[in-house]
């Protein structure tokens, strides 16, 4: 899975410091450390009742409202982008929408507009209940539900969150909602594997016992302590190294656009989790071949600051032939039957020749196939290495002190106007 020049670093030196980590991390039991083992254990009356409710969603609604932000809105959009056809309705027709990661009144607006006359069915996912985009997303929403469908808007509305604390869970209990429950000991970048990630995955069409299943095998696969065995690990312990040889920024690419919301799940999962004490790599994403044509030549001459993470699944179930076209008056005859697939791999291979021949790294990580069970693996294998790459850094993985001094200020300034208006 893990491909990069492994003979330009040091591996012994990190051996000790990696076990070391990894004990700490099996032992722990105040940490937010569940989505360790979860994928390991037996979640099938979880997955039963995710999986009847989104049916009972797919059979009443024509839309499903997802409200959430970071963790509670990344995880499952990106699973649903990247299993999910490009074009046209979710399976059996829904349409699976977003919203409460903006607080763009024009957004909102034109998202009620569009479900108008629409069956609307609602999950609110906050594991704190409390995050200001969500909650004023949910305030708007739940109006207009209770205008839509007056008493039976209760029936529509399912919130996910904590199992005892935050005022979304006081709303739900109030108000008779059903509830999912992300576990206290998972953190929000950590949830998309649970309710927070699979109920509107599900409804979406995703098969979820296979994302759990690729989730499981990972865990498995990477509860080895030792660096030699796993690539989580290695994976970390490469990020780590580049780092500590001047490298700041790492570029997590792929070919497939399928995959952009990923990477955005995965730049929050590194970014909150590493980016604190003036320390970390800074996340940052392209997608090609998109970006080749717009930030390409930066990565390939610009500040050797980057090293960049390729991430390729090897078979993609749809595809299409060039055909030959007899005038060939764009001179492409040369490419006839080969298909877009087979090109952008070769385009793949291209680039990280190109832009390791320009002296960037170029780590690459290869999946078998874009499917559920290979995303769940990753998903899995990211969170890992992730959490041993931050206590490399000598950081906490698990809290984000800098976005909660964005919550407080933008409180402050919004009382202040409230004093002032
Ligand atoms: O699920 P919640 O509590 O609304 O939080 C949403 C997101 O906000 C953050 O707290 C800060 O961005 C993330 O860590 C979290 O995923």
């Amino acid at each position: 899975m893990l491909n990069y020049d492994l003979t330009t670093l040091d591996w012994s030196s990190y051996t000790k410091i990696v076990e070391k980590i990894h004990h700490y991390l099996e032992g722990a039991e105040d940490l937010p450390t569940g989505w360790l083992h979860a994928p390991l254990e037996n979640q099938d009356a979880l997955f039963v009742h995710i999986e009847e409710t989104a049916l009972e969603i797919r059979n009443f609604a024509d839309v499903l409202i997802v409200i959430g932000v970071g963790g509670s809105f990344l995880g499952a959009r990106a699973v649903q982008d990247a299993l999910t056809p490009y074009f046209g309705a979710h399976h059996d027709g829904i349409e699976v929408i977003y919203v409460g990661q903006n607080m763009s009144g024009a957004y909102i607006k034109q998202l009620l507009e569009n479900v108008e006359n629409k069956s609307v069915y609602v999950n609110v996912v906050s594991k704190s209940g409390g995050t200001m985009e969500p909650a004023l997303a949910f305030r708007v929403v739940r109006q207009y539900m209770e205008l839509q469908y007056g008493e039976k808007a209760a029936e529509r509305i399912i919130v996910t969150t904590d199992s005892t604390s935050g005022i979304l869970k006081k709303i739900a209990d109030s108000s008779g909602y059903r509830q999912f429950v992300i576990p206290s000991n998972i953190g929000g970048r950590f949830s998309v594997l649970t309710a927070a990630g699979l109920l509107p995955m599900a409804v979406a069409g995703v098969d979820i016992y296979n994302l759990m299943l690729g989730a499981k095998v990972a865990a498995l696969e990477f509860q080895e302590s030792q660096l030699e065995h796993n690539e989580a690990y290695r994976y970390a312990v490469l990020r780590h190294a580049l780092y500590e040889q001047g490298y700041k920024i790492e570029l997590l690419a792929s070919f497939e656009p399928a995959l952009n919301k990923f990477h955005e799940w995965w730049k929050q999962l590194f970014g909150e989790s590493e980016g604190k004490e003036k320390k970390g790599l800074y996340p940052s994403t392209v997608n090609f071949s998109t970006d080749l044509h717009a930030i390409g030549q930066f990565i390939q001459d610009g500040s050797p600051i980057l090293f960049e993470t390729l991430l390729h699944f090897h078979e993609i179930d749809d595809d299409l032939a060039v055909p030959y076209d007899i005038r060939d008056e764009d001179g492409l005859n040369y490419l006839a039957n080969r298909t877009f697939n087979e090109i952008n791999a070769i385009s793949k291979e291209g680039t990280a020749l190109a832009h390791s021949e320009g002296n960037v790294p170029v780590i690459q990580l290869e999946l078998q196939k874009l499917d559920a069970y290979h995303v769940g693996f990753l998903i899995y294998f990211f969170m890992k290495a992730c959490t041993m790459s931050a206590y490399l850094l000598g950081v906490n993985p698990f809290d984000q002190p800098g976005v909660e001094t964005y919550k407080l200020k933008m409180m402050e300034l919004l009382q202040e106007s409230k004093v002032s208006k």
